[in-house]
């Protein structure tokens, strides 16, 4: 036992002044009570420590929950207000989006679904909060080394600056450049799933395990778009460098990874963390290193190589734009890093959830069946990406998966700014530094958006003449909307009904 109090100097030492906590100093008492009767000065930091913790928390939570909170009129369910750790919870078990849609379904159209966090489910606020002067992107993104790459920009003029290469190499107008690639890559892929056919046992009912072969097929696609190839998965038939388990491990925290799409992928470490911490500190805990510096790595030297042989092998390089525009090779490399893991996760998901709707629905199978026989008769390569386009049971199938499971289902996450003051969305009073989400899932399920929002029904996308209240195509936002609305969406259009056209006319699944 001993009577020393210990010098105050310990909060000096961590740079604090002593000074801020005398409004606190009540917290003192319980460390000089400790202090009396703990005898090793270590314990009596920490226990102190804990002691101030715990009321600082308390604290928190206790402002949180209040009246006095500026969010304090949104209804949601209090353990959101508290904190971040139960979405990041339910990321881990998978069901957020659909937590978020029940939420809505209790409590209305807007909820208080974290301390300065919203979601939203009005249509109508699509274009406020996404559109041309809407809300800049959320602080998720901070952290990374170097500069951010365009999904993390979050000023509007240098977004706009370094969108311009992916608009120009990605109008539909140079989309049709790329059925040559295209058409090779999904070749190859027919072909590996035919050898793997012959292989098997048993060849009238094969065990292909599609969602992995997927997986592959987009990210050849992507590093062969993104750096004029480089990753072959699909020739090895399997992820021999290690790539494809980097990515999917969520280590460089991609944004299509930010929710769980059912029942197709599995939430990463860092989508689940996302919700609880500032990625800055994530990426400083485990982001840098290793696995991604690997990756990064390897990205470099596929841009450096291709620089080497000429930027036209280099889609998003922007060489047809002014020098003063054209993106550094950093800024090359962060593209075209992006362009993989959008294509790894968002394609290849949207694809094996259309193979299991289908699967699920024979009737809308057995149709779009006929609809591929019917336009690509003997066997002909389904190339042309105009008769594609206008294949009308396809493209409902494809709508109806991008309703029922959008790749993104928790929306671009928002914020309004430090210092912008308070911003009205139509007659919602945001205050500053609140972050929003338009929760495209729930938006897609409403009711009021399209009838029978659970049900597959492509057929919902053939009539033209439905009323807005059974079917709004203006609540249908897959790809976003606005200045940041998915750079790829034609060529992910293409590639889809290429792919699935392609393999339905080739194999039958029971
Ligand atoms: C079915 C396929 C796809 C869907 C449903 C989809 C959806 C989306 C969505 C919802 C966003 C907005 C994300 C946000 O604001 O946080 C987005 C952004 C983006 N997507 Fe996609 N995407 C798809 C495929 C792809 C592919 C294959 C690529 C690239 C290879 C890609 C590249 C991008 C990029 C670069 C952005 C950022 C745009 C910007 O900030 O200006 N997407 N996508």
């Amino acid at each position: 036992m001993t009577g020393t109090r210990p010098p105050i100097t310990v909060f000096t030492t961590w740079g604090l002044d002593p000074s801020c906590l005398l409004p606190f100093s009540f917290l003192l008492s319980p460390h000089s009570l400790i202090s009396y009767h703990v005898p090793w000065s270590s314990a009596t930091v920490l226990l102190a420590f804990l002691a101030y913790g715990s009321a600082v928390t308390s604290l928190a939570l206790i402002y949180r929950l209040s009246p006095f909170h500026p969010l304090a009129k949104y209804p949601g369910p209090a353990i959101a207000k508290t904190s971040r750790l139960w979405a990041a919870y339910h990321c881990a078990k998978g069901d957020l989006h659909r937590l978020y849609k029940s939420l809505h379904d209790r409590y209305g159209d807007v909820v208080r679904v974290g301390p300065n966090e919203l979601s939203i489910r009005n249509s109508s606020l699509i274009h406020p909060i996404l559109g041309q002067g809407g809300l800049p992107e959320g602080p998720r993104w901070e952290g990374r080394k170097g500069p951010p790459a365009l999904v993390a920009q979050r000023d509007p003029l240098l977004h706009m600056h370094q969108r311009k290469p992916w608009n120009r190499a990605f109008s539909s107008a140079a989309v049709k450049e790329y059925e040559i690639i295209m058409a090779k890559q999904v070749r190859q892929l027919v072909g590996c799933l035919e050898d793997m056919i012959h292989r098997s046992d048993q060849e009238a009912n094969a065990l292909i395990d599609m969602t992995e072969w997927l997986n592959f097929f987009s990210t050849d696609f992507m590093g062969d778009m993104a750096f004029g190839g480089g990753f072959e998965m699909m020739k090895a038939g399997r992820d021999v460098d290690g790539h494809w388990t980097l990515l999917e491990s969520g280590v460089l925290c991609v944004p299509m990874r930010m929710q769980f799409v059912y029942p197709v992928t599995c939430p990463s470490t860092a989508a689940i963390l996302s919700h609880v911490l500032y990625t800055s500190l994530l990426f400083t805990i485990m982001g840098e290193r290793g696995g991604p510096v690997r990756f990064q790595e390897f990205c470099n030297e596929l841009v450096l190589e291709r620089l080497r042989m000429g930027a036209k092998s280099l889609p998003l390089s922007g060489e047809e734009l002014p020098e003063s525009e054209r993106p550094s090779p950093i800024d090359v490399t962060k593209d075209g890093q992006l362009a993989i893991v959008g294509g790894l996760n968002m394609t290849s998901s949207v694809l094996t959830a259309a193979l299991y709707y289908l699967l699920s629905n024979p009737d809308a199978y057995k149709r779009l069946q006929a609809e591929v026989d019917g336009t690509f008769p003997s066997r002909e390569e389904p190339l042309d990406v105009t008769k594609l386009s206008q294949m009308k049971w396809l493209n409902g199938c494809i709508n109806e998966t991008l309703r029922l499971q959008p790749a993104v289902p928790g929306g671009s996450r928002r914020r309004v700014g430090k210092g912008k003051g308070t911003r009205m969305l139509g007659n919602l009073v945001i205050p500053e530094e609140t972050q929003l989400c338009l929760h495209t899932y729930s938006i897609h399920h409403d009711l009021r958006n399209f009838h029978t929002p659970e049900a597959f029904l492509p057929e919902r996308w053939l009539s033209t003449g439905a009323p807005v209240g059974e079917h709004n195509t203006a609540a249908f936002f897959p790809f976003s909307y606005g200045p940041t609305i998915c750079a790829e969406k034609n060529l992910a259009l293409m590639e889809m009904r290429m792919l699935l056209c392609w393999v339905l006319q080739r194999f039958r699944f029971p």
